[in-house]
């Protein structure tokens, strides 16, 4: 077998190494899978087409230890045997398209071709065919990668199947040295310059390989393979745009629409992470101070969310907050334990990968000195290209902003103290400016919820930049209505308005 061969007779020992655990990752599903039950995903990007020759060394490596002599092909069969899939949509680059095709056509491959999006596709996959894994070419630094194993579940809201990553642990340099090593094609744009590629529309050639020649008109760029500082693979890749990015006046770097806000309202949304607040366990305290804190600048909380300690999670609750909120707060799951996805599930909340930072490495071995083991490293990688790190003479470490998504690492109320103190005082980040603080007056009332339901939402309409609200502490007893606003004229309006309205069995009580 071809493949095997080039990686045996090749010096590179790391790679022999790489190979040799994804070929064990390949052989332990293709022992748990019947071959009927496992699927490629086959896009003609580079790691894909390092997976299809590994699936391909994988399947007669596993053929010759079932006693096959040959690997179970006859010769002249071609016949790749994993039922390949492949999710063909119009804003392909050309070139992928036809390399997929032709390469399919090389190695005896028969494509399955989808063209709906991938949850929907594999929806109507595995219900035609009993498919319960999928292998796939993604590598530690992609942003989807985030969370996950060499075997891992499909994600909540996915259709239910293992996700085979073999070589998931590989880097930018190991997949061109497999590429190059075992002499196999792959798509020409990485001949031109991209080093990582999605769609028509958000993929352009990595600037890190322009030739700058000012004689030459058009630009050239180097090929993939040379590209020295394999975390900026993604470099062409622009970040993607949120679908919900018109709730707000969201701008691209998120925090624009923060700077002078005096009168105007602003949002925040909060977020908790920790599968003991959910299990009740522990009650967050965070929350409701940092709401207190909010409230008394001025700003709306407009959403506070606890979701489990889990990567995706994360990434699904700030993906949705970040483009509805001017800011969005999250706390807890920060650290170097296996429950501390925080920081991960931002960067995948923003397309971007986890990556070194030197700074931050420098600032936690102050305050770890040498009882730092490799996990600290890990607490080191932040969301590549978008992290700036907040520094303030009180805190022993910087908070981590990415974009408009500020992660705290209180992990009491004192400690929330201090950090909020910090950002406050970041004046020259203008980033929780207050926009003048609410205005608020209660009222209590014996009256039932039927009697002040009307001449209530008539305030409402007539001052409509009030916000009414009523709540009880017992059913029997009284209920407490408050107006706010950020005009102290219009709530005393609306508050006497009000009180005329509910003439009998009102008690106004001072704020
Ligand atoms: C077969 C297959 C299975 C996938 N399963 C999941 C999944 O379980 N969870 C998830 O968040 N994304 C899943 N995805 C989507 C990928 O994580 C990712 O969004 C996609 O490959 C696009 O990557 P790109 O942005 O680097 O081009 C899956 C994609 C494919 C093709
Ligand atoms: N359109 C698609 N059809 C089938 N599989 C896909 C598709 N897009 C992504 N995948 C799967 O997801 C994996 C990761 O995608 P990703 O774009 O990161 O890698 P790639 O396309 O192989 O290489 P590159 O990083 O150079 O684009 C692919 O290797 C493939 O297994
Ligand atoms: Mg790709």
């Amino acid at each position: 077998m071809e493949i095997d061969k080039a990686i045996r007779d090749c010096d590179d020992r790391r790679l022999k190494t790489k190979y040799k655990n994804a070929i064990y990752v390949i052989q332990r599903a293709l022992a748990l899978y019947s071959i009927e039950e496992v699927a490629f995903s086959f896009n003609g990007g580079k790691d894909s087409t390092v997976l299809l020759h590994l699936l391909r060394a994988g399947y007669f490596l596993h053929q010759m230890e079932q006693g096959h002599s040959n690997g179970g092909l006859s010769d002249g069969e071609f016949t790749f045997p994993i039922r390949t899939i492949y999710f063909e949509t119009p804003s392909v680059f050309p070139e992928i398209n036809s390399f997929t095709y032709e390469t399919a056509a090389s190695y005896g491959v028969k494509l399955d071709i989808i063209r709906e999006d991938f949850k929907s596709g594999l929806d109507a996959l595995l219900k035609a065919k009993r498919t319960r894994a999928i292998f796939l070419g993604v590598r530690i630094g992609d942003p989807t990668a985030v969370g996950q194993e060499q075997f891992s579940p499909s994600s909540p809201g996915w259709p239910p199947f293992m996700r085979v990553n073999p070589i998931l642990d590989w880097s930018y340099r190991d997949v061109w040295a497999f590429l190059l090593t075992c002499k196999v094609q792959y798509c020409g744009l990485y001949d031109q310059g991209y080093t990582s590629i999605g769609s028509i529309n958000d993929t352009i050639p990595n600037a890190l390989l322009c030739i700058k020649d000012s004689a030459v008109e058009k630009q050239k760029f180097r090929p993939a393979y040379m590209l020295s500082d394999g975390r900026l693979e993604r470099a062409g890749r622009a970040r993607k745009l949120s679908s919900v990015a018109t709730c707000v006046p969201a701008t691209s770097n998120g925090l624009k629409c923060v700077e002078s806000h005096q009168g105007s309202i602003q949002t925040a949304s909060i977020v908790a992470v920790g599968d003991e607040i959910l299990y009740g366990i522990i009650e967050d305290q965070l929350g409701p101070s940092l709401c207190r804190k909010l409230h008394s600048i001025g700003w709306l909380v407009s959403q506070m969310a606890t979701v489990r300690s889990e990567a995706d999670s994360v990434a699904e609750e700030v993906e949705r907050r970040k483009s509805m909120s001017n800011l969005v707060f999250i706390y807890g799951g920060v650290g170097p334990l296996h429950s501390d996805v925080t920081v991960g599930g931002v960067a995948k909340a923003f397309g971007v990968r986890l990556a070194p930072d030197e700074e931050y490495e420098e600032y936690l071995s102050h305050m770890f000195g040498d009882k730092g083991t490799g996990n600290r490293n890990e607490m080191a990688q932040l969301p590549e290209g978008i992290t700036e790190l907040l520094e303030h003479e009180k805190l022993p470490v910087p908070l981590i902003k990415c974009h408009n998504v500020i992660v705290l690492t209180a992990t009491n109320v004192d400690e929330l103290d201090l950090q909020w103190d910090a950002l406050i005082d970041l004046r020259s980040t203008n980033l929780l400016a207050s926009t003048g603080p609410f205005v608020s007056k209660h009222l209590t009332t014996s009256l039932s919820d039927l009697e002040v339901a009307k001449p209530l939402s008539k305030i409402s309409i007539e001052f409509p930049d009030i916000y009414t609200g009523c709540y009880r502490k017992s059913r029997a007893g009284p209920l407490v209505i408050t107006l706010e606003g950020k005009d102290q004229e219009t709530v005393e309006a609306a508050m006497e308005a009000l009180s005329k309205k509910l003439s009998s069995g009102v008690k106004q009580i001072s704020v």
